[in-house]
């Protein structure tokens, strides 16, 4: 591989760093041990230790793996991925935009094939934590199930630690009945397949995704929170969190890629979380527009960061910094919230009967 044909994009200021291969390359990946040139890290990088774990997006041409990866995490709108152009090269990303969420993701073109004997994929599936398989559900998935079947068994014989995760993708274009058929047909035929070969035990997830709305940001929190070793733990900091205070849903948010990274133990739906998404969005804008100085460039985020909005169905939304990149997200009653304002001024507080549950401190301003 020469260093010409390896070419870093300059994302690196938002913490991102993209490297792309072209068809060449891949033969030369097939010798085993490739090192690092020009400081973009090789596929034996799983051997050394401090090594992101790796996504890998896959799945049949034009199935809108490399769509999924800008929408997700270069905020490319949804119309705009209709102009981009078919892969022909393996986009290797690294995300580390927060302590929690740092992984590497690969998009590979649809074309290639990965199990010609030259090309070394023991080496690509041994560092890989998740699977991302692509169907692209507004097509025929035939072929997409036999791929996902020959690409999740081989996989599994080399690393059976592999999350395998299957998007049932552009599902914005059927009803919701329609989607559902689709999940179970999917769902029984991928695993039918599985068992035919004697190998149930694998275990599949599916998500139906879109990029025209927030089913694609859910699925990938979905998929990055299984690699996060401290997953339980955060969920269970926010379960105490939310049974100490007044409130009722916590999220813990990666500011720029707005996946959630935990939140506690009740369950997420998904109105909840596309809210979530909206204010992050307008603190982010409304900051880009009056929280910068002059000249000054970058994510307008910082410890004075903070937002808190009133629904109009009695609930307020506080989003508050918690570190460079992650925000804390929650949902609690208009009474609960009011009685923080409510203690300060109040000279007789200490009347208050003992079980009143007080706020966090991150609410006392
Ligand atoms: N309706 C709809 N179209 C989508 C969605 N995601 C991607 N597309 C479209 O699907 C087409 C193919 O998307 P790509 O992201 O280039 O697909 P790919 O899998 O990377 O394709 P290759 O690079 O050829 O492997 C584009 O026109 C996208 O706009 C979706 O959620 N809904």
């Amino acid at each position: 591989m020469t260093s010409d044909r390896v070419s870093s994009l300059g994302a690196e200021e938002d913490d991102t760093a993209l490297a792309y291969y072209d068809d060449d390359d891949l033969e030369a990946f097939s010798v085993a041990g490739l090192g690092c040139e020009d400081g973009v890290p090789g596929f034996s990088d799983s051997l050394n230790g401090d090594v992101k774990p790796r996504i890998l997006l896959m799945g049949l041409r034009r199935s809108g793996k490399s769509s999924i990866q800008k929408v997700v995490f270069h905020k490319m709108s949804p119309n705009e991925t209709l102009f981009l152009e078919s892969t022909n090269k393996i986009c290797r990303e690294d995300v580390s935009s927060s302590s929690f969420v740092s992984f590497q993701i690969w998009d590979f073109p649809g074309q290639i094939d990965f199990f010609d004997p030259s090309f070394d994929y023991e080496m690509i599936f041994i560092g890989t934590g998740a699977l991302i398989f692509v169907i692209d559900s507004q097509d025929d998935y035939v072929e997409a199930l036999s791929r996902l079947h020959l690409t999740v068994t081989r996989a599994y014989k080399v690393n059976p630690d592999i999350h395998f995760e299957v998007f049932i993708h552009k599902v914005d274009g059927l009803s919701d009945d329609h989607k559902i058929e689709k999940q179970r047909d999917i769902h029984k035929r991928a695993n039918d397949d599985l068992a035919d070969t004697g190998l149930e035990r694998i275990h599949l997830s599916f998500y139906l995704t879109s990029i025209y709305d927030h089913s694609i940001f859910e699925a990938f929190s979905k998929v990055v929170q299984k690699l996060i070793p401290q997953l339980p733990t955060l969920e269970n900091l926010l379960n105490i969190f939310i049974s100490n205070s007044g409130i009722e849903k916590a999220f813990l948010f990666d500011v720029v890629s707005k996946i959630y990274i935990a939140t506690d133990s009740s369950p997420v739906d998904m109105q909840t979380y596309e809210l979530c998404c909206d204010m992050i969005d307008v603190v982010i804008d409304i900051s880009c527009i009056y929280g910068l100085e002059n000249n000054e460039a970058g994510l307008p985020y910082d410890k004075e960061s903070m937002a808190i909005i009133h629904l109009n169905n009695t609930t307020v939304m506080y989003l508050k910094e918690v570190t460079k990149f992650l925000a804390m997200v929650c949902f609690l009653r208009k009474e609960s919230f009011d009685r923080k304002d409510s203690r300060h001024p109040v000279p007789d507080a200490a009347k208050q009967p003992q079980n009143i549950i007080e706020p966090p401190p991150c609410f006392t301003g």
